[in-house]
């Protein structure tokens, strides 16, 4: 294990380098990896694996989404089943449904976990909240994590671009001895460029958390909020949107995520950051409270019971889907669907379709 100084305090990672892919394979050679779900983490994940040179089988119910399993290479009867056969025959359990439908599928998975497997997620979301997941694994079998800390459409992106993303790992039950190295190798084979040790607690609490915040609701909230008032005092909707969310993803975003936000603050007007400085107090007090109930209501399991209750509803995905539509056709995000149109290397590909 690396160990690096995180802003004072030491952490200890795992690299590719300490765990290479050999090490990973040779590691999970004798093993048969069944991804259960084929939604985004699991085509993510399944992909690397395969590509990486793993033993991977599917489990997906048929319909749409078997049928893109089918498309990726994905054989049916070979390396491609219903999940109750492809649970039997895989000896690692790679549970990838979405949180609420590892809950219906589980009394499926329970009975096939037999001494020895091994049952792996991507969340600690069903272990921790098993009061209402009902997911109780057997003594006998590993339980371990690796989350990626990104969408699997990252995960795959950057495996294809040689690159890697940074996933947790975290071990609930090792009956083998081994699963701290297993879950460490299955998070190489997933594609991860290193890896973090958590709990499943301690990852179920920060992801809910982190989606909820700064990475998906708190700036979705907070676009919206300026965007409002910018269109209110009369500005048009192009100015609105490219100050507040074009000129952020296209320009400032990719100079912090190179450098650093003081970098990034550095290569902007010292107008901008005498304001910047100025206000980001008065944002982070104003968010403060909002963040501190954000976690307790994740600590509570609030979260996790609104997340059981609607997702698991037959409706739920066009629920889903119309409110998603809402966000698209608002005035907000359809003014940045005419902004990217014209970015140059849109246009450059537009022209380049037609001649
Ligand atoms: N989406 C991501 O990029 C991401 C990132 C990190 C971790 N995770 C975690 O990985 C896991 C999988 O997430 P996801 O977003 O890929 O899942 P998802 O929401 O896309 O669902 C995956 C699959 O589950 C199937 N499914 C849903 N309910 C079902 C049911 N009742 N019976 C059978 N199949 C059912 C769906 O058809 C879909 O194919 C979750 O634990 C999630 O928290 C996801
Ligand atoms: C990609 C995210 C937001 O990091 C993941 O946590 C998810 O639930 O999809
Ligand atoms: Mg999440
Ligand atoms: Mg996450």
């Amino acid at each position: 294990m690396a160990q690096i100084n995180f802003g004072g305090t030491i952490e200890e990672v795992v690299t590719r380098e300490e765990f290479p892919m050999e090490k990973a394979l040779a590691f999970l050679q004798n093993e048969t990896i069944a991804i259960i779900g084929y939604g985004v983490q699991g085509p993510a994940q399944a992909l690397n694996l395969r590509d990486n040179g793993f033993n991977v089988i599917i489990g997906q119910r048929k319909g749409k989404t078997y049928n893109k399993a089918v498309e990726h290479g994905w054989i049916p009867g070979e390396t491609l089943f219903d999940i109750e056969e492809a649970a039997r025959r895989g000896t690692i359990i790679q549970f990838l449904l979405s949180d609420a439908g590892q809950i219906a599928a589980w009394p499926t998975i329970k009975p096939l976990l037999t001494k020895s497997k091994t049952l792996y997620f991507s969340h600690g979301f069903g272990i921790t909240f098993k009061e209402q997941t009902g997911i109780v694994p057997p003594a006998d079998v590993d339980v371990v994590l690796a989350a990626p800390k990104g969408s699997g459409t990252s995960v795959r992106r950057l495996f294809l671009q040689g690159k890697g993303i940074n996933s947790s790992f975290a071990v609930f039950q090792n009956a083998s001895g081994e699963a701290r190295e297993k879950a460490i190798a299955l998070g190489i084979g997933v594609g991860s460029g290193y890896l973090f040790e958590t709990d499943f607690k301690k990852e179920v609490y920060s992801d809910l958390s982190g989606e909820r915040g700064t990475l998906m609701g708190a700036i979705a909230g907070i676009f919206e909020a300026q965007y409002e008032v910018l269109r209110s005092k009369g500005h048009s909707p192009s100015e609105a949107f490219n100050e507040t969310v074009e000129e952020l993803t296209q320009s400032l975003m990719p100079l912090v995520a190179e450098n650093g936000m003081d970098w990034m603050y550095a290569n902007c007007s010292t107008t901008a950051q005498r304001g910047a400085l100025d206000w980001k107090r008065k944002f982070k007090a104003a968010t403060l409270p909002v963040f501190q109930e954000l976690y307790e209501s994740v600590a509570s399991g609030k979260e996790a019971q609104r997340t059981i209750e609607t997702c698991s509803k037959p409706d739920y995905r066009e629920k889903l889907a119309e409110e998603l539509k809402e966000l698209r056709e608002s005035e907000l995000w359809q003014a940045g669907a005419a902004v990217r149109a014209l970015r140059p290397e849109k246009q450059q590909v537009e022209a380049s379709m037609i001649n």
